[in-house]
């Protein structure tokens, strides 16, 4: 392993010799150099300004982005759309320029709220509505390779560029082969309120449960918010590296702008997008763990077995196989459900794959998918409008998207959920349940526990 100072020396001297490489008197687009980093990168500094981070233990992956090269914004219900015709415009010449021949490439972020709507107060540091964000700097690594990736608009001026890509380096590549965080003690965190309260939740579920009754809805997902304060500042990177540990096999995501962290750790993709194949998780159908091995295998069977979360799963089968089928050529019998483990619940997961019609890229998908019955209802805009009446808090980015996004626009989104907002010493937990014929609000209630567990564990150890 080479030692930060040289590894850094040597990165410059890189960066100097193929600068020239980049088009970088081109009158439009970004081009991207691409620099080999000598091994895997076990963890992504937390670094001031805007930033993001994508880790996936079980895969070995990771993700890392800070800096604004380009980004764009929308809002509403086009917002897919527009966004889509802005980025295909702006990236439609994006020049990647990989001297050491590492196969890599830059990447852009593309990150959705739940709703198309922007709130009726939104604050000054929340994630805006819709974003495709190309950071300056990203870091990436896979298969035991890594490299770090610097990205400009064209055109540029090589001087100016030269000692401002310097300078990112200087800040990044000493904090590259940190050793794995240690976890804290574990803290104790100050319960606050739950959004809405156990009472106003209750009385949530018997209108949904109403609504049900009357057949204006088959399934809709309600939702908590809960607040947890920390007796000391919130360590992001240390809080990354234990939801890395204790959920290895989830997309671990944290998303800064602005002062505030939108961090999560989750089991559910909309969508994975590789050439035309396409996989699409439906997660639905909760139950919780046991430490006593045969009591743990007892809820599993159970869970298999459960008529209401059977029927409440099959739900989001038949959407999700549904709207792949609009851009599909070819789409598999839906894999499922089988049991999908996790530190804190299991639940039912089915897998649809299919090999996608040509010219799909990850905005027609996102708009064909999102939100999908795991998090939002059947039929959907009945859903979507009854949660826009009635749910008592706004979900900003839980149950949104976000995900990396390759230059030819194909890319893989995951759904945000066991996520949080974290300011400082406050963090704001989110987390739902999906209310058929048959829910009972103290069940489901439970059942958000279990779910916000998850962060709430973690936060612990940050
Ligand atoms: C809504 C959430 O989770 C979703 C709802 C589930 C359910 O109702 O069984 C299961 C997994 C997720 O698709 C959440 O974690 O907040």
């Amino acid at each position: 392993m080479l030692a930060p100072l040289k590894a850094l020396e040597q990165l410059q001297a890189r960066l100097r010799e193929t600068i020239s490489a980049l088009p970088l008197d081109q009158p439009d687009g970004f081009a991207s150099l691409i620099l080999e980093w000598p091994h895997a990168l076990n963890t992504a500094p937390d670094l001031a300004g805007p930033q993001f981070h994508f880790a996936h233990n079980h895969r070995g992956e990771r993700r890392a982005g800070y800096g604004i090269a380009g980004e764009w914004l929308a809002e509403g219900p086009e917002r897919l759309p527009r966004l889509r015709a802005a980025v295909t415009r702006a990236t439609a010449n994006w020049q990647q320029i990989d001297p050491d021949e590492t196969g890599f490439s830059g990447f852009g972020l593309l990150g959705l709220a739940a709703s198309p709507h922007p709130p009726l107060h939104a604050d000054q540091d929340d994630l805006p509505n819709a974003l495709f964000w190309l950071p300056e700097l990203a870091l990436c690594s896979r298969s035991g390779q890594a490299a770090l990736i610097l990205t400009t608009p064209l055109p540029a001026q090589a001087d100016a560029l030269l000692s401002r890509w310097t300078a990112r380096l200087d800040q990044v590549v000493p904090l590259l082969d940190q050793p794995a965080l240690d976890p804290l003690t574990p803290a104790h965190l100050e319960r606050g309120a739950s959004e809405p309260d156990r009472e106003i939740w209750r009385d949530l579920v018997f209108a949904a449960l109403d609504e049900i009754d009357q057949e204006r809805l088959e399934k809709v997902v309600v939702c908590r918010r809960l607040r947890l304060e920390g007796h000391r500042r919130f360590d992001l990177a240390r809080l990354n590296a234990a939801l890395t540990y204790l959920f290895p096999s989830c997309q671990v995501i944290q998303i800064r702008r602005n002062r505030s962290s939108f961090v999560a750790a989750t089991p559910e993709r909309l969508f994975t997008q590789y050439r035309d194949r396409i996989e699409a998780d439906a997660i639905a159908g909760t139950a919780c763990r046991a430490d006593d091995a045969e009591r743990d295998a007892e809820i599993t069977k159970g869970l298999c077995a459960c008529e209401k979360n059977l029927r409440e799963h099959q739900v989001v089968v038949d959407a999700v196989t549904d709207g792949l089928r609009q851009c599909s050529r070819h789409l598999e019998p839906a894999d499922g459900p089988r049991i999908l483990q996790l530190n804190n619940a299991q639940h039912l997961w089915s897998v649809v794959r299919g090999q996608l019609l040509p010219g799909v890229d990850v905005f027609r998908l996102a708009e064909l998918l999102h939100p999908t019955p795991a998090t939002n209802g059947q039929p959907r805009q009945v859903a979507r409008d009854w949660l826009r009446r009635n749910e008592p808090l706004e979900r900003g980015w839980y149950t949104g998207v976000a995900g990396i996004v390759e230059p030819d626009l194909t890319g893989e989104l995951w759904v945000l959920l066991r996520c949080a907002r974290i300011d400082d010493r406050i963090a704001d937990l989110y987390a739902g349940a999906g209310i058929v014929a048959g829910s009972d609000p103290s069940s489901e209630w439970q059942e958000t526990e279990h779910k916000l567990a998850a962060m709430a564990t973690a936060l612990q150890f940050a």
